[in-house]
């Protein structure tokens, strides 16, 4: 608990505060639905809504004060925060609020345009065989050891985030390792936070619908790594660890201060991955690095794989685990759901499903599809809605470009019109046919992996990209229950007689 004068002694701008200052505060939360007695409501004018609005419901629920950029017409018992920038304020709070335990745990950032999620998953699973209490915090889930907790964003908004970090600290947990979104780094969601280990995974087109430019992009993602060495730091042993294949890491390399630990294939690497062998359900590489040599096996493939494996192996390393544990773990860590994920209902074809949702993820996809030697490939993909449009027609042009038989279909529309984002996508795929490939437009997303293993053969992979995980499909108007595995393992009982 604390009062509104020891929260608002903490805004660095100006504020005003009207009513008891000595009011106490028993939690903060931006949502009225999950407003409870004691708390303090934030009123965050939103994308859709204004979340002043809802200031009224929350005080009945409970709320005893508010934080907001104008006064609202509220009861008088109700104290009135008022500061000019809502965001900067709940940076200076709601941190202090939980008593900073983004400070108190090793924290494990990772960053990239892709394979946060996988990366650090595994990153996770190795701490623990090292023995550590760990927490997650990403696209799936949120994990305090073993219990599972529903999660708004890759990254949470500060006040979602510093409630789970409370609890983590809470409960015990020793490390914790978070995906860390270019939204999170520019919007300052992770602010009060003192990263310990910072991964840079890669860089390539997303999100210019936020960021407009790709250098406001990258300028983002080296932000995590400047933030290692700023400020006043309270933990030591700070690395960050950087994949030198891409093209980006001499920017965040520019951005490091401390300790760097390097991986890579290609270029001369601290870290360094050579005889890789990829095949469907594992694969294997021999590794050097600063504490020998050692050859790994792994039940996950993937070239990307290999990638997202070395950036553990050196997160793992930047926090103390010896090679013996990483070596033992790599080789018990089973994939993560939706990510290059098999779908076996007992078919003559393998049925992929890949949360490739970016350029780069889908062509990297379907050429470790590929590197299988399939007889055809089948692919099933989209483009969400409210999201970089620029992407669609890239995605379309590597599509066509990397599978035999490309098959558009709708992802999450959301807000837009799922017509006119498949016609996006289906006009880069026109343009990167091959003389004599066909290819399909179906909408309707479970008519299209249906239409899909209706056309497979012995030997053929279905890749059904863009979802991976996801349970659901948000349209404009509601979310339905949608889960691309369910739908492949129904249409292959349906029509192959299984
Ligand atoms: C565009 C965007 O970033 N939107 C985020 C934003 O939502 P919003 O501004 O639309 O909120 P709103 O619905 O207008 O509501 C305004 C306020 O009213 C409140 N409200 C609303 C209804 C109600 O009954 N009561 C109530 O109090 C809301 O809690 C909110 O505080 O604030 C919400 C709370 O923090 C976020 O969950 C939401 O992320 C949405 C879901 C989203 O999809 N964001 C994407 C773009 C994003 O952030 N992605 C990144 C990167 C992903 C990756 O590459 O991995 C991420 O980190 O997830
Ligand atoms: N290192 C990588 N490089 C390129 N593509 C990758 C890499 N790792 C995973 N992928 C591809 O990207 C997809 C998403 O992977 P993952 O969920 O790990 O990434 P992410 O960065 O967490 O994505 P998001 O931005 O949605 O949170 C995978 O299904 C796979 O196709
Ligand atoms: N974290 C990503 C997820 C995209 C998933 C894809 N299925 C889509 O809906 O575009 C985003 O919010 O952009
Ligand atoms: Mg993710």
């Amino acid at each position: 608990m604390k009062t509104v004068e020891e929260l608002s002694r903490q805004i660095k701008g100006i504020y005003n505060v009207d009513g008891n200052v000595k009011t106490e505060i028993s939690g903060i939360s931006a949502d009225s639905r999950e407003i409870e007695a004691g708390y303090l409501f934030v009123c965050i004018a939103g994308v859709h809504v204004d979340g002043a609005k809802f200031a009224a419901q929350a005080v009945e629920k409970g709320a005893v004060a508010v934080l907001t950029a104008k006064h609202l017409d509220l009861p008088d018992r109700v104290v009135q925060l008022m500061v000019p920038d809502i965001h900067h304020a709940l940076e200076d709070i709601v941190p202090y609020f939980y008593d900073y335990p983004g400070k108190k745990m090793r924290m494990i950032g990772v960053t990239g345009t892709n394979g946060k999620t996988t990366t650090s998953h595994i990153i996770a699973h190795i701490l623990r065989a090292a023995g550590h209490h760990v927490g997650v915090l990403g696209t799936i889930h949120a994990l305090i050891d073993d219990e599972e907790l529903p999660i708004h964003n890759t990254t949470p908004d500060v006040v979602e985030l510093q409630h789970f970090l409370y609890l983590m600290a809470e409960r015990g947990i020793t490390h914790v390792v978070m995906e860390v979104s270019s939204h999170a780094l520019e919007l300052n969601r992770v602010a009060g936070i003192e990263f310990d280990t910072a991964v840079f995974t890669n860089l390539t087109q997303d999100h210019l619908d936020f960021h407009k430019t790709f250098e406001n992009y990258v300028a983002a993602k080296a932000k995590l790594f400047q933030g290692l060495t700023a400020g006043d730091t309270v933990k030591g042993n700070k690395t960050a660890v950087v994949n030198v294949d891409d093209p980006y890491a001499k920017d965040i390399l520019a951005a490091c201060r401390g300790n760097v630990l390097t991986y890579g294939v290609e270029q001369e690497a601290d870290l360094r991955g050579s005889s890789l062998q990829v095949e469907l359900k594992k694969s294997s590489f021999h590794v050097s690095g600063p504490f020998g040599s050692v050859d790994l096996q792994m039940h996950i493939t993937g070239l990307f794989n290999v990638y997202n494996t070395l950036a553990a192996i050196g997160a793992a390393h930047a926090e103390g685990v010896d090679t013996a544990t990483i070596d033992q773990a790599i080789q018990t860590f089973r994939s993560v759901p939706g990510r290059f994920e098999l779908v076996e209902a007992g078919q003559d074809f393998a049925i992929v499903v890949d949360y490739s949702h970016t350029p780069d993820s889908l062509e990297k996809a379907l050429t470790t599809a590929r590197a299988m030697h399939p007889n055809r490939i089948i692919s099933v993909f989209g483009c969400g809605g409210d999201r970089d449009r620029t992407k669609r027609p890239i995605m379309g042009r590597i599509g066509a470009a990397e599978s035999d038989i490309p098959i558009v279909t709708s992802d999450n529309p959301r807000s837009e019109d799922p017509d006119a984002i498949v016609a996006e996508v289906a006009a880069g795929v026109k343009q990167g046919l091959r003389e004599g490939q066909t290819y399909e437009v179906i909408v309707d997303r479970r008519r299209a992996i249906t239409r899909a293993v209706e056309i497979a053969g012995a030997g053929d992979i279905i890749v059904i990209a863009g979802k991976g995980h996801e349970t659901y499909q948000i349209l404009k108007d509601k979310t339905i229950h949608f889960d691309d595995r369910e739908v492949a393992r129904e249409a292959v009982q349906q029509l192959k007689g299984r």
